[in-house]
């Protein structure tokens, strides 16, 4: 009997911090496009963020690796906190498709993301390294026009109107984060006194 190709979703993102937001349209993408397991990629240096401040690569992973934990479907990877320089979707998929070769891969991001995906570094061979699932986001329109329509499907998952930003802001100013992020990242955020600087913003 022919053996099924493992289905496997990636989730990039900078993470600063990570939060039910991420961790919904992770859950909501594995179970409608029947995906075995999401890896988590937080970015090292995203390239779209140069002007603003970013938390240490490891402060952000080690925060998606206590988000994930619990959920067996969830794993993290390091390729892109590990590689030197700027952090490139081309690259996360290159490394994660050389590491699982018999896997079909799923890029999952939000309605924000997609929009920009043409101004990506080598966006057309992107769209030959995965398949994208633009998922939905308050606060933002969904547009994919002019995207490859066979290689990218749009979903629709329950609205949590939450932002890393906002999330930094409430931090900075001393409001509550709980039920924002998960008990862990909350812990964490107090622990390592994140986020209680300047947010160049
Ligand atoms: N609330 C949300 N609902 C759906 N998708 C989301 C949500 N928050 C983030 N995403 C998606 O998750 C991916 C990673 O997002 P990112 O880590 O930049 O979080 P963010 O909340 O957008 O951060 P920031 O506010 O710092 O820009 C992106 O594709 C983004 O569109
Ligand atoms: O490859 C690129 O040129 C590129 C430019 C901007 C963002 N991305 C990816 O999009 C994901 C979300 O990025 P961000 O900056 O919104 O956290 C993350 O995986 C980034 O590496 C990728």
């Amino acid at each position: 009997m022919a053996q099924l190709r493992p289905r496997i979703g990636v989730m990039g993102g900078t993470f600063d911090p990570i939060h039910h937001g991420h961790l919904v349209a992770a859950s909501e993408a594995a179970a409608e496009l029947g995906l075995d397991e999401v890896v988590f990629a937080p970015t090292g240096q995203p390239s779209f963020k140069q002007h603003q401040d970013v938390s240490p690569a490891e402060h952000r992973y080690l925060m998606t690796v206590i988000a994930t934990a619990s959920n067996p479907q969830f794993t993290v990877s390091r390729v892109d906190v590990d590689r030197a320089g700027l952090t490139y979707t081309v690259d996360t998929l290159r490394d994660l498709r050389e590491a699982r070769p018999e896997a079909d891969v799923f890029f999952v991001t939000g309605a924000d993301a997609i929009e920009q995906i043409l101004r990506w570094k080598d966006a057309a061979e992107l769209f030959t390294m995965a398949h994208f699932v633009a998922v939905t986001r308050p606060g933002h329109t969904m547009s994919v026009a002019g995207l490859p329509a066979d290689r990218v499907s749009v979903l629709e998952i329950p609205a949590l109107a939450i932002s890393s930003t906002d999330v930094r802001a409430r931090a900075r100013a001393g409001k509550p984060v709980w039920y924002l992020v998960p008990d862990g990242v909350v812990q964490y955020i107090g622990k390592h006194g994140l986020y209680r600087g300047q947010d160049h913003e």
